[in-house]
C-alpha cells in the first residue's frame, strides 16, 4: 500500500488555495494555516471551482479526495507534514518569520516549498536553521490546473530532496521545470514583467485599450505559444531555413527598438485608474468567480485538445493520465469506467451531445477488451474486435463536471461474438444516465475481416459470458 501523503499549506490565498486544491483532488490529506478569517470561504469557493474543473481534464477517474482541515498554529499544520507549502504575501520578513515557526517543527526531511513570485531561494534561506530544506516551487494560477511549477534551489540545497521534490509534484500532474541558476523572478515571470510593462506603455501612450491588448494576445501569439513556446515557435516562422534565418531577418529589429525595454510608466493615480476603468468596461459584467469558471473552461477545453495530440501539456497529461487508469476488476456487472464529463463535450442544448455516449460507450468497451486479453499489445499484433450494431438509450442527461460510471454485463461471448450491455451512471446517486447494447466481432487487422480469437482471449470472453448470465 502507498502511503498515505500529506501537504501543509501556509497561506491560503489565491495561490496557497490553489495548491491545497492540487494536493486534495490528488489524494493528499492537506492542512491549513491562514490567519485570514475568511479563509475558510475563500478556500471553499477555490475548491468548489478546482473540484468542478480538474477531474475534467483527465479520460479517468482521480484519486478519491484526501481530507481537509484547517488549524489555529503553524506548528499544529506542520507537524509530520510530508510537503510545506508557504504561500504569504511576497514579504521577506513575513516568508523568514513563517520559516522560523515552521522548522521549529517539522521533519527534517519534508520539503518546504515557497511560491514566490520572484525571490531567489538564497534570500529566502537567509537565517534558516536548516536552510537546505528551503526551495522556490513556483506556480501559476490556477496552480489546480496549469502544470509548471519553476523549481529553484541554491548549493545549500540536497540535490536528494530536490529529487523528491520533483518527484512529488509530477505525482499530482505538475510539470517541475528545474532552474539551473538562482535569479530574480526565475524564468516565466521576467517574461511576463516584461509583456505587461509593454502594456502598461501602450495603454499610457493611447495606444490600445485593456481589452485591444487582450485580443491582440489571445487571437494571435497567445494560442501559439501555449503550444509550441517562443523558439520552436520561431523556428518554424524562419521556414525551411529555420531558425538561424530567423534571426538573420528578425534580430535586427532588436536594436531599432520596438519596445520600452526597462523604463517604467509611472503607475499615477490617474493612469491606475485608466486601466482600472477600461478593465470595468471589458469585464465588469462578470464576478471573479465568474470569470474564473469561464477561464477553468477555456484552459481545460484547450488542453484537452493538447492531450489529443500528445503536445505540451497535453503530453504531461497524458503521462500522468496513466497513473489514473485502474485495473478492471471481476463483478457483475464490471465497474468499466469512472470519469468526469468534460467541458468540451457539451453542446448547445447545455448537456452531453449524444456523439459522446458513443465515446463512453466505446472507452468501456476497450477496458473489457484488456480484461479479456485483447490489450493494447494484442491490438498491435494485429488482433482487434470491431463493433458492428450499437443500440444505445439516452435516458437522463449528464453535463459538465458530472461523474459518471459505466457498469458492463457481456451477455453474448463465443467464438467471433462479444456483446456487452452497458449502464452508464450518475456517479453521486446512481441514476441510470444510459444504456448501450454494444455487439462487436473479433477480427484480423491485417485481412480487415472476421476471425476466430486467440484460444485464451476466447476462453476469457467465455467464461465471463458465463458468469454474468448468473
Ligand atoms: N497571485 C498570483 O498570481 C501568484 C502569486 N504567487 C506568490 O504566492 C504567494 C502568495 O500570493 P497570493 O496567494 O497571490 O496572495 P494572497 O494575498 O491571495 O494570499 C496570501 C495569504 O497569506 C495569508 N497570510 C498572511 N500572513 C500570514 C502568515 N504569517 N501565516 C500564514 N498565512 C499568512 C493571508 O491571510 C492571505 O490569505 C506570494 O509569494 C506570491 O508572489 C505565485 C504565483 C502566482
Ligand atoms: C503576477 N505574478 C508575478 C504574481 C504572477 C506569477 O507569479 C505567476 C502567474 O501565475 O502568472
Amino acid at each position: 500500500m502507498t502511503k498515505k501523503m500529506t501537504a501543509a499549506i501556509i497561506g491560503g490565498g489565491v495561490i496557497g488555495g490553489g495548491w491545497a486544491a492540487r494536493f486534495l483532488l490528488n489524494g493528499w490529506d492537506v492542512r491549513i494555516f491562514d490567519p485570514d478569517l475568511q479563509a475558510q470561504r475563500k478556500i471553499g469557493e477555490v475548491l468548489g471551482n478546482a473540484r468542478h474543473a480538474l477531474p475534467m481534464l483527465y479520460d479517468y477517474a482521480m484519486p478519491e479526495e484526501g481530507a481537509l482541515s484547517f488549524h489555529d498554529t503553524v506548528a499544529e499544520t506542520v507537524e509530520g507534514a510530508d510537503w510545506i507549502q508557504e504561500s504569504v504575501p511576497e514579504r521577506l520578513d513575513i516568508k523568514h518569520k513563517v520559516y522560523a515557526e515552521i522548522q521549529s517543527v517539522c521533519a527534517e526531511d519534508a520539503i518546504i516549498g515557497s511560491s514566490t513570485s520572484g525571490y531567489k531561494p538564497s534570500e529566502l534561506q537567509q537565517g534558516a536553521a536548516r536552510p537546505g530544506q528551503i526551495m522556490v516551487c513556483h506556480p501559476f494560477n490556477p496552480v489546480y490546473i496549469l502544470p509548471l511549477i519553476e523549481m529553484v534551489g541554491t548549493e545549500m540545497s540536497d540535490p536528494a530532496l530536490l529529487d523528491r521534490a520533483s518527484e512529488l509534484l509530477t505525482s499530482v500532474g505538475l510539470y517541475p521545470l528545474r532552474v539551473r541558476k538562482e535569479i530574480d523572478a526565475h524564468i516565466a515571470d521576467r517574461f511576463l514583467e516584461a509583456v505587461w510593462r509593454e502594456a502598461l506603455w501602450l495603454i499610457k501612450d493611447g495606444i490600445a485599450t485593456t481589452e485591444e491588448i487582450d485580443n491582440a494576445i489571445r487571437y494571435g501569439f497567445g494560442i501559439r505559444w501555449a503550444q509550441m513556446g517562443l523558439f520552436e515557435t520561431y523556428r518554424v516562422a524562419g521556414g525551411e531555413a529555420g531558425m538561424k534565418h530567423f534571426i538573420d531577418q528578425f534580430g535586427p529589429c532588436l536594436q531599432w527598438p520596438w519596445t520600452k525595454l526597462m523604463d517604467v510608466p509611472e503607475l499615477t493615480d490617474e493612469l491606475a485608474q485608466m486601466i482600472a476603468d477600461q478593465s470595468d468596461d471589458q469585464s465588469g459584467h462578470l464576478t471573479i468567480r465568474q470569470l474564473e469558471r469561464k477561464r477553468d473552461g477555456n484552459l481545460i477545453a484547450m488542453m484537452r485538445s493538447l492531450k489529443q495530440q500528445g503536445n505540451a501539456s497535453g503530453r504531461l497529461l497524458n503521462e500522468h493520465e496513466k497513473t489514473l487508469r485502474p485495473e478492471l476488476q471481476e463483478g457483475n456487472p464490471m465497474l468499466s469506467l469512472r470519469r468526469t464529463i468534460p467541458v468540451d463535450w457539451t453542446d448547445a442544448n447545455g448537456h452531453m451531445n449524444e456523439g459522446r455516449y458513443g465515446q463512453i460507450f466505446s472507452d468501456a468497451a476497450e477496458e473489457v477488451m484488456a480484461f479479456v486479453g485483447a490489450d493494447d499489445d494484442y491490438v498491435a499484433n494485429g488482433l482487434s474486435y470491431f463493433t458492428v450494431e450499437t443500440t444505445t438509450k439516452y435516458l437522463a442527461e449528464t453535463h459538465a463536471g458530472e461523474a459518471v460510471e459505466v457498469h458492463t454485463r457481456v451477455t453474448e461471448g463465443k467464438g467471433k461474438k462479444l456483446r456487452c450491455m452497458h449502464e452508464m451512471r450518475r456517479a453521486k446517486d446512481g441514476e441510470i444516465l444510459a444504456t448501450c447494447d454494444q455487439f462487436m466481432l473479433h477480427v484480423s487487422l491485417e485481412t480487415r475481416r472476421t476471425c476466430d480469437p486467440a484460444p485464451e482471449v476466447a476462453a476469457r470472453v467465455e467464461a465471463l459470458a458465463a458468469a454474468h448470465q448468473e
